[in-house]
């Protein structure tokens, strides 16, 4: 075999400029568009962060008082992909369901054809505003529940939660949801975000780019994560009666004896950050707040515990699925849907990054090294 420097995975490699984040594991920082994103989740609206995402800035009140109007027009589940998804069973994965929806609102686009700057600008603030319904249906029906119509005078999160649970959230739960769209929302060249572009590079459409990252945030080892950590703790075993303590006692124990099968434990690692995830701090608070708000000692044990038992064994950190997942199943969300709202999150930097793409593009086409047979003839 030729030796060739393969790099498996492309760790380590740099594969073009971005503008849009900047990921900096050597002082485990996090900033879009050049803002600290601990200082964007503690100043501004999912819905600010969103435009900075896409124009490059913070908005104005005016810009503020006109996108926010647009979100607010688009929110309405579309009957046509209502009707597509009343025929996927109530089994089918919620990011399947996600995914199916991306990719028929984009059949359906009025400027489906079209992938200038102003219409791609369209296509992602209608997705954006599109997505939280098809979340929040997907969650109602399986639970036997109708549509909840969205509501123009609450904002992002609280129509959110709205339109899933049919009740008005009240503020500290809102907060805790924005904060975690805020820091889901870009995290330069992953996986998914890598697809999207990968896809938008043979000049393919907006919603073929976000259908496919979508497929990429599925797994896993990327966004799966979050559902995949509420596996754990289910696995381990949740009981409200326990006291801090105790349930840190057992996750510690299942840690230990996971680590010895050579388990890998979801929702701990990253490929980037080796000392720990930048947005953790920022989403363990709002995880704290949730726990004391709905009076849930036992799920800071196990957290505590797995975190500890971990950090001890191999000095693996947290990622940031590691708390956003008992955030959402604190405040009711089925563990099936935390990757979705991972989803309507990032459609957000996805864009962001389709539209870059678009600005400055080469078709991305690696090389492989074959190491298959020979040249030989069929007989
Ligand atoms: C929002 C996000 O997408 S964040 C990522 C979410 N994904 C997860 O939480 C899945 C669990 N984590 C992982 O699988 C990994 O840490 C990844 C895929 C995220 C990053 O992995 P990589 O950079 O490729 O590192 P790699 O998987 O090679 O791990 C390096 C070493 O650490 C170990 N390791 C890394 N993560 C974990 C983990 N979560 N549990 C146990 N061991 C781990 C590996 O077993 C490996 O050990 P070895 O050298 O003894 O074989
Ligand atoms: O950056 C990554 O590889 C994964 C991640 O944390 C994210 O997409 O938010």
């Amino acid at each position: 075999m030729a030796d060739v420097d393969i790099k498996k995975g492309l760790a380590g490699v740099v594969v073009d400029y971005t503008a849009v984040s900047k990921v900096n594991p050597e002082t485990n920082s996090l900033l879009y568009r050049g803002y600290p994103v601990q200082e964007l989740a503690a100043k501004c609206s999912f819905e600010e962060v969103a435009y900075l995402l896409w124009n490059g800035e913070l908005p104005n009140q005016a810009q503020l008082a006109e996108f926010t109007a647009r979100e607010r027009a688009g929110r309405a589940l579309d009957p046509v992909v209502k009707t597509v998804i009343d025929t996927l069973p109530t089994t089918a994965h919620p990011m399947d369901v996600c995914r199916t929806a991306a990719s028929v609102l984009g059949a359906r686009h009025e400027l489906a054809e079209d992938s200038s700057p102003e219409a791609n600008m369209k296509k992602a603030i209608d997705l954006w505003a599109a997505m939280p319904a098809v979340v929040a249906y997907d969650q109602r029906r399986r639970r036997g529940e109708d549509v909840v119509e969205p509501r123009e005078d609450l904002d992002y999160s609280a129509n959110f939660l709205w339109m899933t649970f049919g009740e008005e959230p009240v503020d500290e739960v809102v907060e805790a949801f924005n904060v975690s769209m805020i820091l889901y929302a870009e995290h330069s060249f992953n996986a998914s975000t890598f697809t999207a572009r990968v896809v938008t590079s043979t000049l393919s459409d907006l919603h073929s780019a976000v259908t496919a990252a979508i497929g990429a945030l599925k797994g896993p080892l990327h966004g799966g994560a979050n559902e995949a950590v509420m596996h754990t703790f289910d696995e381990i075993g949740i009981r409200s009666e326990e006291t801090l303590e105790e349930a840190a006692a057992r996750a510690r124990s299942w840690m230990e004896e996971a680590l010895a099968q050579k388990k890998k434990i979801m929702g701990f690692g990253h490929r980037v950050y080796k000392h720990g995830d930048s947005r953790v701090p920022t989403m363990k608070a709002a995880l704290d707040k949730m726990i004391a708000h709905y009076g849930r000692p036992e799920l800071l044990g196990l957290y505590n515990g797995l975190e500890q038992a971990m950090d001890e064994a191999k000095a693996i950190k947290p990622n940031l699925d590691y708390p956003a997942g008992p955030t959402y199943h604190l405040m009711g969300f089925d563990t099936q849907t935390f990757t979705p709202l991972f989803v309507a999150s990032r459609i957000t930097g996805w864009t962001a990054h389709v539209m870059e793409q678009l600005a400055s593009n080469s078709l991305i086409r690696p090389l492989s090294e074959y190491n298959g047979p020979e040249e030989r003839h069929v007989p």
